[in-house]
């Protein structure tokens, strides 16, 4: 059987769009059998970056290769990449087995691989419907149908979870966790990393077009936690935070402090004057406090009461 191996890897990736560099000298590498998740807020340079490895955008600098090569030098791409950038880009008015049976044709691709694919994301019973009427989840399975055509090695999937309901984000994890043990090495995207938690090996977090961290998943969370503290005086408090190179926070008039137990905390603000303390609690860092580190600014979830956090 012919391997399913792949592998991506970018080396000082640039994308300039007028004078702005939208991907900034980012590198990194997705091995075979791994999911990389790559996490960053809407504007953040995922997509850009996703799009220089599928050769739809040209790099100002830099290489993104799959496979040791660039896209446009793939003998066979869909054999060797298969991509979700923007949805399954069917026609409405064609069946989920004519839209497919149409990119196999044009890629070269053996026409059994239509139903195959087909039984993979579980749509062989709606294969004949027209795609038009199809829900987002149905869509997003037909989208992953296409990516999986040419049997690659190597998967690109931007934000494939983005508004699936939560047994449609269940299908889909089980779906990549499965592609991933089968050798392939997936680059899946999201605006929010607890989306990948529970299926990304390696996160890569970009913000502004700069890499910020690529780290494995497990590695993001140790030895965190966070001190939320509301005081009489929250701004001696925070002076007080600073000076003693704490990382601090001021979310409305809750003071979020990395670094220091609750116990110092609360001795701290009884000696600078700070108090009375009104609230004072320690808990365990959650991803988007990660991503808050890390990158600076706030990753949210519009419409959601994580707006109202630091998400
Ligand atoms: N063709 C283009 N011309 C000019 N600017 C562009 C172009 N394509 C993308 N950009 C800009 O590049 C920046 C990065 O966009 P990109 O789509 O890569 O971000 P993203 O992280 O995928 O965000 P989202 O989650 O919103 O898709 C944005 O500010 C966007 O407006």
């Amino acid at each position: 059987m012919r391997s399913r191996q792949g592998e991506i890897a970018c080396r000082s990736l640039t994308k300039v769009f007028g004078h702005r560099s939208v991907v900034d000298d980012v590198s990194f590498d997705v091995p075979a059998g791994t999911i990389t998740g790559f996490v960053g807020a809407n504007g953040a340079g995922k997509t850009t970056t996703m799009r220089m490895l599928l050769g739809l955008v040209t790099p100002s600098a830099g290489t993104a290769l799959v496979n040791g090569r660039r896209y446009r030098d793939l003998e066979h791409p869909r054999r060797e990449v298969g991509a979700v950038v923007d949805g399954p880009g069917a026609h409405p008015g064609h069946s989920a087995r004519t839209h497919l049976s149409v990119i196999a044709t044009a890629a070269g691709l053996p026409l059994r691989r239509v139903d195959e694919v087909l039984d993979l994301v579980e749509l062989t019973e709606h294969a004949q419907r027209r795609v038009g009427g199809f829900s987002l989840g149905m869509r997003q399975r037909l989208a992953l149908a296409g990516a999986l055509l040419g049997d690659p090695g190597v998967l690109v999937l931007d934000e494939p979870v983005n508004g699936l309901d939560p047994p449609g984000i269940l299908w889909v994890r089980n779906l990549l966790r499965q592609l991933a043990g089968e050798g392939r090495a997936l680059l899946v995207s999201s605006h929010l990393l607890s989306e990948l938690a529970e299926i990304a090996h390696r996160v890569l977090i970009i913000d502004h077009g700069r890499l910020v961290a690529d780290t494995p998943l497990d590695e993001l969370l140790v030895g965190q936690s966070v001190v939320e503290l509301r005081c009489a005086d929250p701004a001696a408090m925070e002076r007080a935070l600073r000076a003693r190179r704490l990382r601090v926070v001021t979310e409305g008039d809750t003071l979020l402090i990395e670094g220091a137990s609750a116990r110092e905390t609360g001795e701290l603000a009884a000696a600078v004057g700070a108090g009375p303390v009104h609230w004072l609690t320690e808990r365990p860092n959650s991803f988007e406090d990660v991503y808050f580190r890390l990158a600076g600014s706030p990753i949210r979830q519009p419409g959601t009461a994580a707006d109202a956090e630091v998400a």
